[in-house]
C-alpha cells in the first residue's frame, strides 16, 4: 500500500511520470497536484487498469493538503524549465519560491514522506527543502533526495553508443557523482561496468565526459524554446521513484545514486567529505536506501587523476549552489 504524489503533475515531466507511476502495481494511490489541469490528467490516467486510485487537485479548497494526505513518496517536478541561453541557476528566481512553498505544504501534511526533488536547480532546491523542514523542526536527512538519475541514464546510453551497441545501454552502469548541472556532474568513466575501448584517448574521454555533463543542453537546444528534457526525465524519475517505492513496501535495501544531505549517514558522509577534500553538506553519490530512507552513503572509491580534477572543478560551483539554496529567503518571484 503506497501513496505516491506528483507535484507539478500536469507538466512536461509530470504527466509521463504520473503515467509510469500508474503502471507500478505497488502504487495503490496516486495523488496529482498542479496549478492547472490535474483533474483532467487524473481522469485520463484513472481509466488505466492498474491498482492505483488516482486523484487530481488544484490549489483551491486546500488542494495541496488533500493531494498530500497520507503520502509516502512525494515527487516534485513543479517549476519552469530552461530555454536556450538560460542556465539552471537562472531558474532559481522562480523555482526557489515554488519549491519552498510546496515543501511547506509537505512538511505540514506528510512530514514523514520521502521527498524526491526534480525541479531545477537541484543543487539549490534540495537545500531549500531541507531548510524549510529544519525551521519547522521536522528535518530528516534520510528522506530527502535530489533526483540525479537522468545523468546516470545518459551516461549508460552514451557509453553504449560509444561501444557501438545500444542494446547494451540497459546493462551499462557508470557512477555519476557531484551535483546536477554542468561541471558539477562528474561521470566516473574509469569505473564503467563496460570499459571504454582501449584506443580511447584523452581527447575522446574529455568529449564523452562533456557530453554527459552538458547532455541537458542538447535537449534544450533541440526543443528550441519549448522546454528541456521531459520524457527521458520521466523515465529516470520513475526508475528512481520505483526503487524508493520497492524499498518502502518490501523492506528491501536498494542502491541508487542521489543528491543527499551528508548527515543522512553521518559516518558515510564524513568519509565521503574526506574523499572530496571539502566540508560540503550535499553531494550526489550511490546511497543504500531501505524502508526508513538512506541507510548508507557509499564511498566514491578509486578515482583517476582526471576524475579527481573534475571533482576539484565541481566543488566551488556546488558550494555556491548549496549556499544559495540554504540561505534563500522567500520573496515574490521574478520572471526568468
Ligand atoms: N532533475 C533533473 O534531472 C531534471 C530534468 C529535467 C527537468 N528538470 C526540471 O524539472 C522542472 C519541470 O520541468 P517540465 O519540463 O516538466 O516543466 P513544465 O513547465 O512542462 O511543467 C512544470 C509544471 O509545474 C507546474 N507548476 C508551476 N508552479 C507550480 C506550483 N506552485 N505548484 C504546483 N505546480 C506548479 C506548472 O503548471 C507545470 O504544469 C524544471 O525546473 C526543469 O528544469 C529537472
Ligand atoms: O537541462 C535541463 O535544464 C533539464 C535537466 O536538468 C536535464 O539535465 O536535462
Amino acid at each position: 500500500m503506497v501513496k505516491a504524489v506528483v507535484l507539478g503533475a500536469a507538466g512536461g515531466i509530470g504527466q509521463p511520470l504520473a503515467l509510469l507511476l500508474k503502471t507500478n502495481p505497488l502504487v495503490t494511490e496516486l495523488g496529482l497536484y498542479d496549478i492547472v489541469n490535474t483533474p483532467g490528467v487524473a481522469a485520463d490516467l484513472s481509466h488505466i487498469a492498474t491498482p492505483a486510485k488516482v486523484e487530481g487537485y488544484l490549489p483551491p479548497d486546500s488542494g495541496l493538503a488533500k493531494t498530500l494526505k497520507g503520502a509516502d513518496v512525494v515527487i516534485i517536478p513543479a517549476g519552469v524549465p530552461r530555454k536556450p541561453g538560460v542556465t539552471r541557476d537562472d531558474l532559481f528566481k522562480i523555482n526557489a519560491g515554488i519549491v519552498h512553498d510546496l515543501a511547506q505544504g509537505i512538511a505540514a501534511t506528510a512530514p514523514d514522506a520521502f521527498v524526491l526533488v526534480i525541479s531545477n536547480p537541484v543543487n539549490s532546491t534540495v537545500p531549500i527543502v531541507a531548510e524549510v523542514y529544519k525551521k519547522l523542526g521536522k528535518f530528516n536527512p534520510k528522506r530527502l533526495f535530489g533526483v540525479t538519475t537522468l545523468d546516470v541514464v545518459r551516461a549508460s546510453t552514451f557509453v553504449a553508443e560509444t561501444l557501438g551497441d545500444l542494446s547494451k545501454s540497459t546493462e551499462v552502469v557508470v557512477p555519476v557523482v557531484g551535483g546536477h548541472s554542468g561541471v558539477t556532474i562528474v561521470p566516473l568513466l574509469s569505473r564503467s561496468s563496460h570499459p571504454l575501448p582501449t584506443a580511447f584517448d584523452t581527447e575522446k574521454l574529455e568529449a564523452l565526459t562533456k557530453r554527459i555533463q552538458f547532455g541537458g543542453d542538447e535537449v534544450v537546444k533541440a526543443k528550441d524554446g519549448n522546454g528541456s528534457a521531459t520524457l527521458s526525465m520521466a523515465y529516470a524519475g520513475a526508475e528512481f521513484a520505483n526503487k524508493i517505492i520497492k524499498a518502502l513496501s518490501g523492506g528491501e535495501s536498494l542502491i541508487a545514486p542521489s543528491y543527499v544531505h551528508l548527515d543522512a549517514d553521518k559516518e558515510g558522509g564524513a568519509a565521503l567529505k574526506k574523499e572530496i577534500g571539502k566540508e560540503l553538506d550535499y553531494f550526489s553519490t550511490n546511497v543504500q536506501i531501505g524502508p526508513d530512507g538512506v541507510e548508507k552513503i557509499l564511498p566514491l572509491g578509486k578515482l583517476t587523476d582526471y576524475e579527481r580534477q573534475l571533482i576539484g572543478s565541481a566543488v566551488p560551483e556546488l558550494t555556491a549552489n548549496i549556499e544559495k539554496g540554504a540561505t534563500f529567503q522567500r520573496t515574490p518571484a521574478a520572471k526568468v
